[in-house]
């Protein structure tokens, strides 16, 4: 499908599926055609700008408080956000997941507060899961949502009591193409893509019933990527017609750069804005990644890097500060535990840590949390229920997140030696980063493993550590054995033989997958994203042969 605006051509490189010829119509085209006109090269180079900052870091640079904003953002105290819009005052759950049809029904029923749609780290964007997600958010703004399960005929449609929980989106981040489309014969950005068509088809129908569009953005790592959505916001609206700040968002803060600059995000997008979440998951992959050629901040099992970690404490507590401070949302993150069936003990105790965690997030100050099942929404609702009177704590603003200087939102637990990198710790984390892209590459982008939900952003974790705990040659310390690139590709060989005998192993990726991560953990430069490595493969005209079929991988 081909479409031309003056100067501006689009073309779609994919099948024209259903769900593609409704939401990809020529005025929907029109429009990503237009935003990526106007913003793709910005985001290229902010991009661009990232590398050299890494590069900065690489040479031995720590990040820091930006001294140009010093005066103007954080000593001026005139500036707030704008208040949060009534059906979004009250986000105590929120409840995060694919934007699969059943899925899509199940988190706006679940009974939290509000459902986050998400593109990004629990998505796999092949064409169809990109064109018919939103489809199947356009049904959901319209009512008209709904699913027979054909493997068990159970029926699915949106609850009528009022309780439906208020929809949120999160777009890919600025780094991820949607490369089945192209403007001016440049890849489209995944971002202005998912954003674009969600706003288009949906904004008028919202706005229509006294709410608007509301958004999760996701990766940024300063506070120029919050001007572009910013800028991007101010012309979408323009371009349809809506009055500005009929968009709100949040933003993800979970890359460490960003951390350094929270109030400074806040600032450009303070017109659209409902606050901050602390995306936890993502922000310790961004500490290892960034940090990865620091010899002194190796970073332990994934294990020891839990919410008491002190660069996760100060970070938290600088979030929740400059959020109330600014007049607007400090929002929780996922506890990535999900319920374990069969075994009520140990479902207990899963629980009880979830528990404890979201007691954690209400009394430092959090307004909300993030839940990634329904059967955890009553836990954290009742704990914020319990803890939490008002619909919000936007006006506390507690003191000593104001104090939290550049070294703590740097300082890494210590862990005594003998226990911090362990052959288990090693183990699992291969285990984690084959399971996670063998999923990804069949389309499926978040999957249960031993009890917890792995997504983009907990893998990337996995993948970081073990890529940087090779480059430095450490020990592991259970065993003295050195972690080089023969022992990491000996257990990916090695799990990828124990899958690929399991029963279910037809149809699955583990060859592509295997080949892929144990490139990934052991080339000479870590990738930026485990995601940009495999969507080459997962595009629809790679299925349609130019990929080299499963069988055709050999062995590592
Ligand atoms: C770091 C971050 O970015 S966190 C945010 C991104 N990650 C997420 O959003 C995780 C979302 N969670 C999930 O995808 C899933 O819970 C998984 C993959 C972890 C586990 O899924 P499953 O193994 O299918 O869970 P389970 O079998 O227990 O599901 C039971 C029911 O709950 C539904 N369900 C599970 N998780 C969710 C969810 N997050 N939203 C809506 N419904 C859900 C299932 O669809 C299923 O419905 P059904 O009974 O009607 O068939
Ligand atoms: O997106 C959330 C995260 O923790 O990462
Ligand atoms: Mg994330």
């Amino acid at each position: 499908m081909n479409v031309s605006i003056p100067n501006v051509k689009v073309e779609v490189h994919a099948p024209i599926c259903s769900a593609a010829a409704e939401m990809c119509t020529p005025e929907a085209l029109r429009f990503i055609g237009f935003l990526n006109n106007q913003f793709n090269d910005r985001r290229l180079a902010l991009l661009s700008a990232r590398e050299s900052r890494s590069f900065e870091y690489d040479g031995g640079a720590l990040p820091q408080y930006p001294l140009e904003t010093a005066q103007t953002v954080r000593a001026n105290n005139s500036w707030r956000c704008a208040p949060p819009p009534a059906d979004i005052a009250d986000r105590r759950v929120e409840i995060t997941g694919p934007v699969d049809r059943k899925m899509v029904i199940n988190g706006l029923n679940s009974g939290a507060s509000t459902y986050m749609a998400d593109f990004e780290d629990s998505s796999a964007p092949t064409w169809s899961v990109v064109t018919e997600g939103q489809r199947n958010l356009r049904d959901a703004v319209n009512g008209t949502i709904s699913f027979t399960n054909p493997a068990n005929g159970k029926v699915y449609a949106p609850r009528t009591d009022g309780k439906l929980a208020t929809l949120l989106v999160r777009p890919r981040g600025w780094h991820l193409d949607e490369s089945h489309v192209t403007v001016n014969n440049k890849v489209c950005s995944g971002s202005l893509f998912d954003f674009g068509i969600y706003f288009f088809h949906n904004v008028h129908n919202l706005v229509k019933k006294g709410s608007g569009t509301y958004f999760y953005l996701p990766k940024l790592e300063g506070y120029l990527e919050a001007r572009l959505w910013n800028d991007v916001f101010v012309a979408a609206q323009d371009y349809l017609g809506v009055p500005r700040g009929t968009i709100r968002a949040t933003i993800l803060l979970e890359t460490i750069t960003a951390a350094f600059e929270m109030e400074e995000i806040l600032y450009e997008i303070r017109e659209h804005s409902i606050g901050l979440n602390c995306g936890r998951w993502d922000y310790i992959f961004s500490y290892i990644k960034k940090l990865k050629y620091h010899s002194d901040r190796i970073t332990p099992d994934r294990a020891h890097l839990t919410m008491q970690s002190p660069f996760m404490e100060a970070y938290v507590k600088k979030l929740i500060h400059t959020c109330h401070k600014r007049g607007t949302f400090a929002m929780g993150g996922m506890a990535a535990t999900i319920p374990i069936k069969n075994d009520p003990a140990a479902n207990a105790k899963a629980m009880d840590d979830v528990k404890k965690d979201k007691l954690r997030e209400v009394s430092a100050g959090h307004d909300g949390t993030w839940v990634a099942h329904p059967a955890l929404v009553k836990i954290a609702r009742d704990i914020f229920d319990k803890h939490m009177s008002s619909p919000n704590q936007i006006s506390l603003v507690p003191v000593e997140g104001g104090e939290v200087t550049e070294e703590q939102l740097l300082e890494l637990p210590k862990v005594p030696h003998g226990k911090a990198i362990t052959s288990s710790g090693l183990k699992h984390g291969v285990e984690i980063v084959l399971a996670y892209s063998e999923a990804w590459l069949r389309g499926i982008g978040c999957i249960p493993l031993n009890h917890k939900m792995e997504d983009a952003a907990t893998a990337e974790i996995s993948r970081a550590q073990i890529w940087s705990w090779q480059y430095h040659g450490v020990q592991t310390q259970d065993d003295n054995q050195t972690i080089t690139k023969e022992r990491i590709k000996a257990l990916v060989s090695h799990e990828v033989a124990r899958q690929q005998a399991k029963k279910d192993a037809r149809g699955r990726k583990w060859l592509l997958a295997g080949k892929l991560v144990a490139d990934m953990l052991t080339k000479d430069k870590l990738d930026n994203f485990l995601t940009s490595v495999c969507y080459p493969h997962v595009l629809t005209t790679a299925y349609e042969g130019t990929t080299v079929p499963e069988e055709g991988w050999s062995k590592l």
